[in-house]
């Protein structure tokens, strides 16, 4: 058996479609969306992904600036940066590159964002909602992961809502930005989720638990952690990891995922390739939540005059300050 090869490319080309509508849409009413990316030090997969989204925004027309610090930067001039794109007016959503150097801390980087700029859902108030099954913005990578199962499932004939229902879905990594989101989506779909993590690895039960996955999705930025003994047949397994291997020459790089792709490709169901599969969505889903904000952004200018002139502003702020502005 050789299982469908799940094309994220041809996913993300519609998507992008969708979005360049969206942008001209908004530029008939003179709203351009931005984006910010805020990268510190020299991590390869940040500065790659750094890369695409800018050539991503630059092909839809969306205004883009990034703010690339050294690696020692201190924490207080981090956090200074993000509360200054909070207020670029040209800024309609912010993203923080993973990793941080040890010396910033991400939480604390996190909760220096404005709220209704935060498209990765990370400041505690976006992550809140977000577990609470009410999201504000859903974070790209998880949104991408179940983009591509949803989409999946509607092409080989069966109810999305119906096969989450019964399934074991077994989520490999646990971060802020990929994992945790991703096992709260699965949740809100009614599957029967099960997290591990390093430990699971260390105390010898990841295997167990991947043995019993109906969909398994893995996001460690470990290669090759989980080969075909790993899975059962008829597993539909989605790889989110990207790891750069130098080519023997020692000089290109090419992307790796976290499964060991031509073992797990013989016994799944379906499976997503690297590259190719989740991470051609994932920009496209960033610049859909930038233009989201941008367009709220624009619906809050045209309402508050409004309900300043109605006396009705104090019925409005709530809902921002409780976003935490
Ligand atoms: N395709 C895409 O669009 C994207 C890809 N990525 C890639 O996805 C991967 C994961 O990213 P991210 O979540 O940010 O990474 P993090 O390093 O923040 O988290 C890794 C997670 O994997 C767990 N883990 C590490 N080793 C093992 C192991 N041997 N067995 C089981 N679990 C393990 C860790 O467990 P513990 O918590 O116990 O330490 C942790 O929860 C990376 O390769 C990254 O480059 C990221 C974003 C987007
Ligand atoms: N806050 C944060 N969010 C992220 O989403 C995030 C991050 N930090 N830090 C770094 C990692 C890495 N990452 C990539 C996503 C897609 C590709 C990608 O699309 N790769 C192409 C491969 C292109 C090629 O082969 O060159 C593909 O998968 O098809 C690469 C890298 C996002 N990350």
């Amino acid at each position: 058996m050789s299982a469908h090869v799940l094309d994220g490319r041809r996913y993300a080309k519609e998507l992008r479609e969708a979005l360049l509508a969206d942008v001209r849409e908004l530029a008939e009413h003179a709203t351009r969306p931005g984006l910010a990316t805020v990268v510190a030090g020299d991590s390869y997969p940040a500065h790659a992904y750094e890369r695409r989204v800018r050539t991503l925004a630059r092909q839809l027309g969306i205004h883009y600036v990034c703010e690339e610090l050294p690696a020692d930067v201190a924490e207080a001039d981090a956090i200074a940066v993000v509360g200054k794109l909070g207020a670029d007016p040209r800024v309609s959503g912010i993203l923080i590159l993973r990793p941080l150097p040890p010396q910033v801390s991400e939480a604390a980087l996190y909760r220096a964002l404005d709220p209704l700029k935060d498209i990765e859902a990370v400041h505690p108030v976006n992550a809140g909602l977000l577990a609470l099954g009410r999201p504000r913005f859903v974070p790209s990578t998880p949104a991408s992961v179940f983009h591509l199962l949803d989409r999946y499932l509607v092409e080989s004939g069966r109810d999305p809502a119906a096969v989450y229902q019964r399934s074991n879905v077994v989520v490999v990594g646990r971060s802020a930005n990929v994992g945790k989101p991703a096992i709260t989506l699965g949740m809100e779909r009614g599957a029967t989720v099960i997290s591990c993590d390093a430990h699971s690895y260390s105390s010898g039960l990841l295997y167990e638990h991947t043995k019993r996955a109906d969909v398994l999705i893995v996001a460690t930025g470990v290669a090759g952690l989980i080969s075909a003994e790993h899975v059962k047949d008829g597993v539909i397994a989605i790889d989110v990891g990207i790891n750069p291997v130098v080519n023997p020459n020692g000089e290109t790089v090419r992307l790796v995922g976290d499964l060991d792709f031509s073992s797990v490709v013989t016994r799944a169901e379906a499976v997503t390739p690297v590259p190719g599969g989740v991470g051609p969505i994932t920009d496209v889903w960033l610049l859909r939540n930038t233009v989201t904000a941008a367009r709220r952004a624009l619906s809050m200018a045209i309402t508050r005059p409004l309900l300043e002139g109605l006396n009705l502003l104090t019925a409005y702020e709530p809902m921002a300050s409780s976003a935490g502005r």
